[in-house]
């Protein structure tokens, strides 16, 4: 549906050149749900805009149902954009027009007759026909998101392109937005691509993900997979952005023989006393209880549970093995 090859894009930079992307390939199957996610400056805005050519890359393919866009003429692009909505982190809503008439834009620019009824529809859709006559002032940010929303439909896109949708937003209206986005992708099998750089939209909304770092791609794949095994230290880094402990903690843990693990439990073993029956064996060690959550990935279950380890480094080892023998994913921290 959209496959991105070999993108490349630099920005000039006083007489150097920055390189925002480098070498990106993606593949995004019509219906998916895919996330990018990166911390700030690693290419995700960039990488967004290039997906509909509002940045035109220097080198590399976009192709949208296999028809490379790069090469296409003004009036083509023009066509194919009509195919591609987009919603924004700051909404970028028309001020000076009301709901009804912020929505109604594109259908005007497209030139569609019976505009009402199709308005009518959308508001509804997103849940704000009561605020049809409203100005965008008189919103809160979810209901402007939603006016975003409605907006980037009107011309029954293909593919939803959604730039950081949620970052201006309370974890509540988060949530809500969210929903809306899962709801609206089931509905009219949207394909819909993503950008943040919080863990948590990508764990609650997206099927797949990837991860970008310094305009690379570092990591891709199933969100489940990529959550329980992550293999890039950005995406370690992205996964623990949200734990409890700092760098002067764990200097102080190593310093003093004491082992910080990260405990994941994806099956079977997550209904099984797995811990005490450890400690029984193994009497050397001590474990304290710091933090533990089960997560639900994408409508998977995800046992994790963060604990300071004590006792002499050779028993610490055996429980470290004994909780591995055990389908216990461990990561000392
Ligand atoms: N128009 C531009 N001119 C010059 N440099 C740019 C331009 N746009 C982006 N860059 C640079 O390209 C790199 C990637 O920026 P980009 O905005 O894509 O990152 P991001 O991951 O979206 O960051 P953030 O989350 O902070 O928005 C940065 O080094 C940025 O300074």
């Amino acid at each position: 549906m959209l496959e991105v090859k070999n993108l490349n894009k630099t920005f000039p930079n006083g007489k150097e050149r920055i390189q925002a992307l480098k070498d990106i390939n993606l593949k995004v199957e019509k219906g998916e749900i895919f996330g990018i996610i990166g911390l700030s400056g690693a290419g995700k805005s960039t990488l967004i805009r290039t997906l509909n050519l509002l940045e035109p890359p220097d080198s590399g393919t976009v192709e949208i149902d296999g028809k490379n866009i790069v090469e296409f003429t003004e009036k083509e692009l023009r066509e194919v954009r009509r195919e591609i909505g987009m919603i924004f982190q700051n909404f970028n809503l028309l001020s000076s027009l009301t709901v009804y008439e912020n929505v109604e834009l594109p259908l005007k620019i497209a030139k569609k007759k019976d505009r009402k009824d199709r308005v009518t529809e959308l508001l509804r859709l997103v849940g704000l026909e009561d605020k049809a006559n409203c100005y965008p002032s008189q919103l809160s940010g979810g209901q402007k998101q939603r006016v975003g929303i409605a907006r980037a439909l009107a011309n029954n896109p293909k593919i939803l392109l959604c730039d950081e949708p949620t970052s201006a937003l309370d974890p509540v209206t988060t949530k809500s937005i969210l929903n809306l986005l899962k709801e609206i992708n089931e509905k009219f099998s949207l394909t819909t691509v993503i950008i943040t750089h919080d863990m948590g939209v990508i764990k609650n909304l997206c099927n797949k993900v990837a991860v970008i770092s310094g305009g690379e791609l570092v990591e891709k794949g199933e969100v489940f997979e990529v959550f329980t095994n992550p293999k890039s230290y950005v995406t370690k880094e992205l996964l623990l952005e949200n734990d409890f402990i700092d760098k002067t903690q764990k200097d102080y843990y190593h310093s003093n023989g004491i082992k910080y693990l990260n405990l994941q439990f994806n099956g079977e073993e997550a209904t099984q006393p797995i811990i005490s029956r450890g400690l029984r064996k193994i009497q050397g060690v001590e474990l304290n209880i710091l933090k533990g959550v089960i997560e639900d990935i994408n409508g998977k279950k995800l046992g994790r549970l963060l604990v300071e380890l004590t006792g002499e480094e050779q028993y610490q080892r055996e429980f470290i093995d004994y909780l591995k023998e055990n389908a216990v994913l461990v990561e000392v921290l």
